[in-house]
């Protein structure tokens, strides 16, 4: 061993050219003895190994190199390929960024440790690419962007402003002369900027009728995202009932999914109003009739077999898998348009498999000898001259929300073909689909005419800001949320004792008759404040709310968006007002200002404008508290 390192790094002085081959013998074995003392000071400094297998280790690393240096065949002074090829090595591996990159490094230096210095014609000589060991300099780590596909970095730009950017009704060609009289009669004379950018991309998609989408293709899916109020309904049921509108047997062709009852109710109605003067008939299922009457107004049985009664059906996801199961004739085999209303709540329920219901419904087969086999359509794969051959009923999915998730993983789940993005966000165009993260960009946008409030309280005093924000400030309609069923219940109780307000409350307290009622109040202005859980937060359109309150704060970004888009629709404006206590504000202040809100103004309301309420509400709250106990009571027995 001593030899071998003798010869590979010479001394200096034993590598005169001069020098005899007995003098220079005589001076290696000098080195000989110096080197092997050395060796045994250091034996005797180091611990022993411990084991058997280190003994091996140890002994195995130095019975190698001789022997490499005997393959070489002469002195390694002579012949430098044997570390060369090893420092090659080690470069592969530290490259590949492995950790045997590592350790064949650390091999190197211990060949040099192992002589007890450092072998001066190495040092130039060491791996320039070998910074495994020391370069610990702090070095900035680059900024991992996150990587969208190219239709969700760069959508198709919708204008945000519902009262300037709007598009006369006869400017967009394709809406039957009756469709447009009919929105006229509904005091509608432009299209809001969703729908000027949403209904031209629907009809030409089904330009070339059922079948086949534009040239011959199916059509792509489209996600629209755009703020609360924004007129997304008629975005997609104006299209629709043109599209359908020449149909000639009668099949469910629209299917239009929603997360609530009320909601499904609110949409059914508007296809109601623009498909009265048409042949099109609409059908609700949401479970709030019976199975057996559902059925009835889906599907009639005939001597021929089952007819289809509805055209467009609008349906909650729970009542239409009921359908499919149990109702016997209903097919979704004609279904050219999936509507998926509130889309990121329905992705959020996928669990329920809905979805995958729905698909497999839509694309089931009765196998080749089935009585239109050359109609029968399969689920879209890649375009190829085979797929473009027979043509088929498209099924085209159409997601629509005002807090539309971009998230591709989430959007994955809903297996859309070739989506296109409309949304009111603009893009982030990067290098390569990169999202440029500009601070100033909100995660959501909101109606222009909304302004947002918070107000600084303690728990004892929400429930008289709620009162001296509806009397004092004289709002006629106000929407107040709170987190939970039983906190509505109590401040719904504790306003009705306080009096002076007509006030409801709506929660899953009430059966959906109930409900429907409370709504219908509310809309005719016969209620000035409802008190309601998240079960109004979304979709729900009454005119005329000029107030939100946000008793709780709400806890998720996307719940704030929905509440307070209640006010401010249409173009209308609005105040939103949420009740914060002091370990709520920094948290909440900082989620709200992420969304995009532009401005939160704080509404301090001081103690002296709530004094005059002070006496009556001490009243309310013992009559409260008797109204608590008599209801336990009653739930007791
Ligand atoms: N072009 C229009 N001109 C005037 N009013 C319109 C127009 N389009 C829609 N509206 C009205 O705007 C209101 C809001 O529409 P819609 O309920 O479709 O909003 P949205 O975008 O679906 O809201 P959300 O996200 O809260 O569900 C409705 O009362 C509707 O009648």
């Amino acid at each position: 061993m001593a030899l071998f390192h003798v010869a590979r790094y010479p001394d200096p002085e034993a590598s005169g050219l001069g020098d005899t081959e007995a003098e220079a013998g005589s001076r290696a074995r000098v080195l000989l003895e110096r080197l092997q003392s050395r060796a045994r000071e250091r034996q005797q400094r180091e611990p022993k190994p411990e084991s058997a297998e280190a003994t091996a280790e140890a002994t195995g690393r130095r019975r190698r190199r001789p022997r490499r240096r005997r393959g070489v065949g002469g002195s390694v002074s002579q012949c430098p390929e044997a570390p060369r090829a090893k420092r090659q090595k080690a470069d592969v591996n530290a490259d590949s960024g492995s950790e045997s990159g590592e350790e064949a490094l650390g091999e190197l230096n211990t060949a040099s440790e192992d002589s007890g210095e450092r072998p001066p014609e190495e040092a130039p000589r060491s791996p320039a690419p070998g910074p495994v060991l020391g370069n610990f300099a702090r070095r900035k780590t680059p900024k991992i962007q996150p990587f969208l596909p190219t239709w969700l970095a760069e959508p198709n730009c919708v204008k945000k402003s519902v009262t300037e950017d709007l598009t006369p009704i006869e400017d967009i060609p394709g809406v039957h002369p009756d469709l447009q009289k009919q929105l006229r009669a509904n005091g509608i004379s432009s299209y809001f900027p969703v729908q000027a950018a949403v209904i031209p991309a629907l009809l030409e998609s089904a330009d070339s009728g059922f079948l086949v989408g534009r040239g011959g293709y199916q059509p792509s899916d489209l996600c629209v995202s755009a703020p609360t109020g924004s007129g997304k309904t008629l975005a997609f049921v104006i299209p629709v009932v043109q599209a359908l509108l020449h149909r000639v047997v009668c099949h469910i062709r629209a299917l239009v999914v929603l997360p609530t009852k009320e909601l499904a109710q609110q949409v059914s109605k508007v296809f109601n109003i623009y498909t009265d003067a048409t042949p099109l008939r609409v059908a609700l299922v949401t479970g709030q009739k019976s199975l057996a009457k559902e059925q009835e107004s889906l599907v009639q049985k005939t001597v021929d077999g089952y007819h289809c009664l509805a055209d467009i059906l609008v349906a909650t996801p729970g009542r239409l898998v009921d359908h499919i199961d149990q109702t016997p004739g209903f097919s979704l085999q004609q279904l050219r348009f999936l509507i998926i209303d509130e889309a990121d709540r329905m992705i959020d329920s996928m669990h329920q498999s809905w979805l995958p219901r729905v698909v497999a419904a839509a694309f089931h087969s009765e196998g080749p000898s089935g009585s239109c086999a050359l109609l029968q359509r399969t689920q879209p794969q890649a375009v190829t001259t085979a797929s473009t051959c027979l043509p088929q009923v498209p099924l085209q999915k159409l997601l629509f929300s005002a807090t539309l998730t971009q998230n591709p993983e989430k959007l994955q789940r809903l297996g859309l073909y070739q989506p296109r993005l409309f949304s009111t966000r603009p893009g982030h165009k990067g290098p390569k689909d990169t999202v440029e993260v500009d601070e100033n960009l909100g995660k959501y946008t909101f109606p222009v005419g909304l302004t947002h409030h918070y107000v600084p309280c303690r728990l004892s005093s929400k429930p008289l800001i709620v009162l001296h924000l509806i009397l004092g400030m004289n709002f006629s309609r106000a929407l107040c949320f709170t987190n939970s069923r039983e906190h509505s219940h109590r401040l719904f109780l504790l306003a009705q004792a306080f009096g002076g307000v007509s006030v409801a409350e709506f929660s899953s307290r009430y059966g959906p008759g109930q409900r429907k009622k409370i709504l219908k109040q509310f809309e005719q202005g016969k209620i000035q404040l409802l008190i309601s859980t998240d079960a109004t937060a979304r979709g729900i359109d009454v005119q005329g709310v000029e107030l939100v309150i946000n008793y709780d704060a709400p806890q998720y970004l996307r719940t704030y968006v929905h509440r307070v888009g209640r006010t401010a629709r249409a173009g209308k404006t609005g105040q939103a007002f949420t009740l914060l206590l002091k370990v709520q504000e920094r948290k909440f202040l900082k989620m709200v200002s992420e969304a995009g809100v532009p401005e939160l103004a704080c509404h301090e309301i001081p103690r002296e404008l709530l004094q005059p309420l002070v006496a009556r509400y001490e009243i309310a709250l013992s009559q409260l508290e008797k109204t608590v106990k008599e209801e336990q009571k009653l739930k007791m027995a």
